[in-house]
């Protein structure tokens, strides 16, 4: 039986400067196919968890493979395209020069034409790069990163700078090479982005991960759902003492509860022998539950 290698392999990945833990323990495998979100606020470690996939930083201890090989050994197969957030494009060339080397480099490339066309450039394709808005070399910068037709495709903070269109042409060229197997990696901060584009996201905090899922099931590890009503009478206290609540606010009569059993709540609040009125409950956005799970996450460290 011949069992194919993941796209990417993380096995006790640890990267540290000084004291702080960037990266710390991480352990995860990719498959082809998949569009994953790497989700975390600012100073996560996504960044650097990228820089260790691509292999432009060593970890301190644990590996990381990349179809069964080394980062640089993929790369230089030509297997992985990547667009990085400090990626620092070329002076002195356009964009056109710029986007035919890159097809030059690459072992698989699409024509430069199409390559422009795709990334909405074709008019600037003439100017020099240094001369570009911060939105237009974000643009050359999605270009480069589908100049060819890599199998696993690492994106650090795509959009970022990029305006809606853009970004939505951007996405519909990797759901299409998701579709035709590709693997697409991407780090984010903008959760509606994950919660969008993303069949699995790994949310990460100081460097650990700690959830791995769909957005769904991010949102169910976080465990909360809210509760919203509007009261004739509030009495903050009582609606204080419920079971499993973890927020409360009151404004005017509209009272809103986070829980974790909302049921219990619910059936509490009813014991309490008031009658709520419009009484909703939902499940969590992915904003609320990331940071319900980060809170939680800090709760058990101190
Ligand atoms: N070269 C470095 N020297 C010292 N500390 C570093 C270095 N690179 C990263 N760090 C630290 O490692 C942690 C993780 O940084 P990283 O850039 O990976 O975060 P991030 O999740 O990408 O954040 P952001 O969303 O702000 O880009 C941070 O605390 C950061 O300050």
């Amino acid at each position: 039986m011949t069992t194919t290698a993941p796209v990417v392999a993380f096995d006790q990945v640890s990267k540290g400067y000084g004291s702080v833990r960037a990266v710390d323990g991480l352990t995860l495998t990719l498959r082809p196919g998949q569009t994953v979100a790497l989700l975390g606020p600012n100073g996560a470690g996504k960044s650097a968890t990228l820089d260790l996939l691509l292999g432009l930083k060593k970890p301190d201890s644990g590996t990381v493979r990349l179809f069964g090989t080394s980062p640089r050994d993929a790369i230089v197969a030509g297997r992985v395209g990547a667009m990085l957030q400090s990626g620092g494009l070329m002076d002195e060339v356009t964009v056109a020069e710029l986007v035919r080397l890159a097809c030059d480099l690459h072992p698989k490339p699409y024509r430069p034409s199409e390559v422009l066309s795709r990334a909405g450039i074709e008019q600037i394709a003439d100017r020099k790069v240094d001369k570009l808005s911060g939105g237009q070399a974000q643009r050359v910068r999605f270009a480069l990163a589908t100049a060819d037709d890599s199998e696993l495709i690492v994106l650090d903070e795509p959009t970022t700078g990029m305006d809606v269109t853009t970004g939505q042409a951007f996405w519909a060229t990797m759901r299409e090479r998701a579709g035709r197997g590709r693997t697409v990696l991407f780090a984010t901060h903008y959760l509606e982005e994950a919660d969008a584009v993303a069949d699995r996201v790994l949310v990460l905090h100081r460097g650990r991960l700690l959830a791995d899922g769909t957005a769904a099931e991010i949102k169910a590890k976080a465990g909360a759902r809210r509760i919203s009503f509007d009261l004739a009478d509030t009495d903050e206290a009582a609606l204080r003492g419920l079971p499993f609540v973890t927020s409360l606010t009151v404004s005017g009569r509209t009272v809103r509860i986070q829980s974790t059993d909302a049921d219990a709540t619910v059936h509490a609040l009813y014991g309490l022998g008031l009658y709520p009125r419009d009484l909703e409950v939902a499940g969590l956005g992915l904003e609320q539950a990331f940071v319900a799970i980060t809170t939680a996450e800090e709760a058990k460290a101190k």
